[in-house]
């Protein structure tokens, strides 16, 4: 498979925050933020496999700012690192309040999404090189995290072991 270029695969998309999706505070709510992330980061993920995949992990999303009921959400995400089967997407969220201008950046998120075949079995994806001196910090970067997450998913499987499928209400105290 050919190696296709990270901008080959950005994704941006925007949207207005409008009352359904805010709190009590007037601001868009964190799991809302979290959905549009997983959304943007999946298609950007296929552009770049062109396979349907699934989000294997994403790593901590700060809620930097709060994103206010009336401004927009504008979110970019592309493919910046490959492995056998898994794709590391970068994501940059960024509140804009259209009558000022002001923006700010209100969340960065990695997602590692996972091409699939027809059985869901995880299948090779093609590799991606960096053009732009922002894609290549990202790419240069991306084995480090790929380390990280490989340890945190063994401690995530030691700790579904240890807690186990019982019932909480059959748990013994
Ligand atoms: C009408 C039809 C139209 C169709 C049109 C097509 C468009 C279709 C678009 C779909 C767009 C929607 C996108 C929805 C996105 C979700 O919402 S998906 C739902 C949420 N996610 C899930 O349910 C995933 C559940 N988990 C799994 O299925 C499996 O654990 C996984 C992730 C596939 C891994 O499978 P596994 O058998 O454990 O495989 P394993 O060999 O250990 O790992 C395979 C790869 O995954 C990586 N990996 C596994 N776990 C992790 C982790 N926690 N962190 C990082 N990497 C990991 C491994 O490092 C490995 O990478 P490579 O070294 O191969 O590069």
């Amino acid at each position: 498979m050919e190696a296709k270029p990270c901008i080959d695969s950005l994704t941006v998309k925007s949207s207005h925050v409008l009352p359904p999706d805010t709190n009590s505070h007037g601001t868009l709510f964190g799991g809302k933020l979290m959905a549009h992330i997983d959304d943007v980061a999946a298609i950007a993920a296929v552009r770049h496999a062109r396979k349907p995949v699934v989000t294997a992990s994403t790593d901590s999303v700060d809620f930097l700012q709060p994103v206010f009921e009336g401004d927009t959400i504008c979110l970019e995400a592309f493919v910046t690192w490959t492995h056998n089967t898994s794709m590391e997407v970068f994501v940059k969220a960024t509140t804009e309040n259209l009558l000022t201008g002001e923006r700010k950046v209100c969340t960065t998120a990695f997602l590692s999404m996972v091409a699939v075949d027809e059985t869901n079995e995880p299948s090779p994806v093609p590799g991606v090189y960096p053009e732009s001196d922002e894609e290549k910090w990202l790419h240069e970067n991306a084995q480090k995290r790929h380390e990280h997450r490989k340890n945190r998913r063994k401690e995530s499987k030691e700790l579904a072991e240890k807690f186990g499928t019982s019932f909480p209400w059959k748990r013994d105290c």
